[in-house]
């Protein structure tokens, strides 16, 4: 998949000064962007995060979901350890965009679950694939990954396409009322590891 660096710049935040890259995939037009903190191309495994872009949770405090608060976890995280990498992905909605992921949540609030919700829709469950993260992890020379992450989809997939993916970083966070039904699904239907694993670093944050 063509991804073509464009710039790079500070971003300072509450929890440290990250180096922000900027990537664009030329075929969709969708525009990446990783932030890293440290010598993240020295070879030994870097702490990192694929974040599927969630504009609900990330900006706008949606407590449907768990990814807000997933993310501040791992930017902090990150901080924590001095290094690392978090790859902005922009795969709204795993992967069909804001406004379908409006429509999907419209069915969710008349008693579908996340998954019946997208296959009404007439989408697949998970329709993300992460082959621009292949070309950016070159770029910034990132060859192994402690992923924090409870989704072993995306271990595969970085294992699939040569990215080392040398420990998993369980990222339990930002449980609520309102999510119960959404993670319990996640665990059920889309093979997410929910529990009962050692409580990893970034869950601390
Ligand atoms: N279609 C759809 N997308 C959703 C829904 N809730 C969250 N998302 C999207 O799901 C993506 C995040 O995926 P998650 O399944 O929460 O987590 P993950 O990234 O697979 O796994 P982790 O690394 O463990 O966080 C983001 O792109 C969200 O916009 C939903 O109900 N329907
Ligand atoms: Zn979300």
């Amino acid at each position: 998949m063509p991804v073509v660096f464009v710039a790079a710049s500070k971003l300072p935040t509450p929890f440290a000064q990250f180096t922000m890259h900027g990537f664009l995939e030329e075929a969709t037009g969708r525009e990446h962007v990783v932030l890293s903190l440290g010598d993240v191309a020295d070879g030994a495994p870097v702490l990192g995060r694929l974040h599927s872009e969630c504009l609900t949770g990330d900006a706008l405090f949606s407590q449907r979901c768990d990814c807000g608060s997933q993310l501040e976890a791992a930017l902090q995280a990150i901080a924590r350890e001095g290094r690392g990498v978090l790859l902005y992905l922009r795969q709204e909605g795993r992967g069909i965009g804001l406004l379908n992921k409006i429509r999907a949540y419209e069915l969710q609030d008349g008693g579908a679950d996340t998954v019946e919700a997208n296959e009404r829709l007439g989408f697949a469950a998970d329709q993300r694939d992460y082959a621009m993260c292949l070309p950016m992890l070159e770029h910034l020379g990132v060859q192994s990954l402690r992923l924090m992450t409870n989704n072993p989809r995306k271990v595969k997939a970085l294992t699939d396409m040569g990215i080392t993916v040398a420990e998993r970083v369980p990222l339990h966070t930002g449980h609520n009322p309102h999510n119960k039904l959404y993670l319990a699904t996640k665990a059920s239907k889309l093979d997410h590891m929910m529990g009962n694993e050692h409580q990893g670093e970034a869950d601390r944050a």
